[in-house]
């Protein structure tokens, strides 16, 4: 349905993205993911048509909308990263508003308002101004604004930053719901693994604007097959215990959390009773030795050395 080929932007002296090349089936759900300055929203602006690529072009049903973005921008809601809507309207005069530039008019506007209101879950709440909302609410009414004219496709940069655990619940239900129930196709951007995970069927990661893996979640997962992820749970760790799992010859990487650190070492060593040995030696008073199903957190760090929130 949609296709980017050899996608690039270049700011002065910035490539944000490079020969970027994706392709988005009807009625998926894609995640593009990646850290901060990894190049997601540039993509997604020259996707929206919003910003000129410096060389290569998006297809849609194997037309230019580079060339031709008119007929492309009547079937797609884009959800933008910043809030953008009037905070002295009420959630209804917003919609209106916006209903009115998509040129929609009468008793097919006022239907529009009450379903995406009804979508959202503001109907209750559609005379109160924006600026009362929460957070979560705003983000709720900026996605619909962006389903209004009812996209075939939907492009959402991020829209759960910033929020409540519910808002941000309730804005993933929403995501699912539109997919499963419209067979709209979405395009969500994140840098939050477990969201990607959860709502989406095929996965593109970017970093630096390079697209450094893509697949399905499980496909993205084998990347890691050849290792094996070693949990180990304590309530302090001490710079020579982590020293010591750092020089151990079979050990590829050491990630410290607060209480848990992650060791990745080959699929075939086995390293349970020399961690245990290596705590003892250095005092540490181990909670737990497991091995953990790797995540796509795991298969980033992987790639690029770093965790995705860095
Ligand atoms: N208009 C611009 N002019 C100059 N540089 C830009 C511009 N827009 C983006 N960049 C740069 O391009 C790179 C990619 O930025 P982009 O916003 O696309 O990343 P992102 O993955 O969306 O990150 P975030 O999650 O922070 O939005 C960054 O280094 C950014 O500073």
């Amino acid at each position: 349905m949609i296709e980017l080929v050899n996608l690039t932007k270049r700011f002065k002296q910035i490539e944000a993205v490079k020969n970027l090349n994706l392709f988005i089936e009807r009625g998926e759900i894609i995640g593009l993911l990646g850290p901060n300055g990894a190049g997601k929203s540039t993509a997604i602006s020259m996707l929206s048509t919003l910003v000129e690529p410096t060389s290569g072009d998006v297809l849609f049903e194997n037309k230019s909308i580079v060339k031709n973005p008119s007929s492309f921008r009547k079937i797609v809601g884009i959800v933008p990263q910043e809030i953008a809507l009037y905070e002295d309207l009420s959630a209804e005069e917003n919609l209106y508003f916006f209903g009115r530039i998509y040129h929609l008019r009468g008793k097919k506007l006022k239907q529009k308002v009450d379903e995406v209101l009804e979508q959202i879950g503001l109907t209750d709440r559609r005379k109160d101004i924006v600026k009362k909302f929460s957070g979560g609410m705003k983000r709720r009414l900026n996605i619909g604004v962006a389903m209004l004219h009812d996209p075939e496709v939907i492009i959402m940069d991020e829209p759960t930053v910033g929020i409540d655990p519910q808002s941000r619940n309730y804005i993933l239900e929403t995501v699912k719901r539109l997919n499963q129930e419209r067979k709209m196709t979405v395009l969500y951007t994140s840098h939050y693994m477990e969201e990607v995970e959860l709502l989406c069927d095929r996965i593109y990661i970017m970093d630096k604007g390079n697209l450094i893996a893509s697949g399905t979640k499980d496909e993205i997962k084998k990347i890691l097959s050849n290792e094996n992820t070693i949990s180990i749970k304590a309530d302090r760790f001490s710079e020579g215990f982590l020293t010591a799992l750092r020089e151990h010859p079979s050990v590829t990487s050491v990630t410290v959390g607060e209480k848990e650190v992650l060791v990745i070492v080959p699929r075939s060593v086995r390293m349970f009773s020399e961690v245990i040995q290596i705590a003892e030696k250095h005092g540490i008073e181990l909670h737990s030795v497991d091995n953990k199903a790797p995540t796509l957190e795991d298969v980033f760090l992987h790639l690029t050395g770093r965790a995705l929130r860095d």
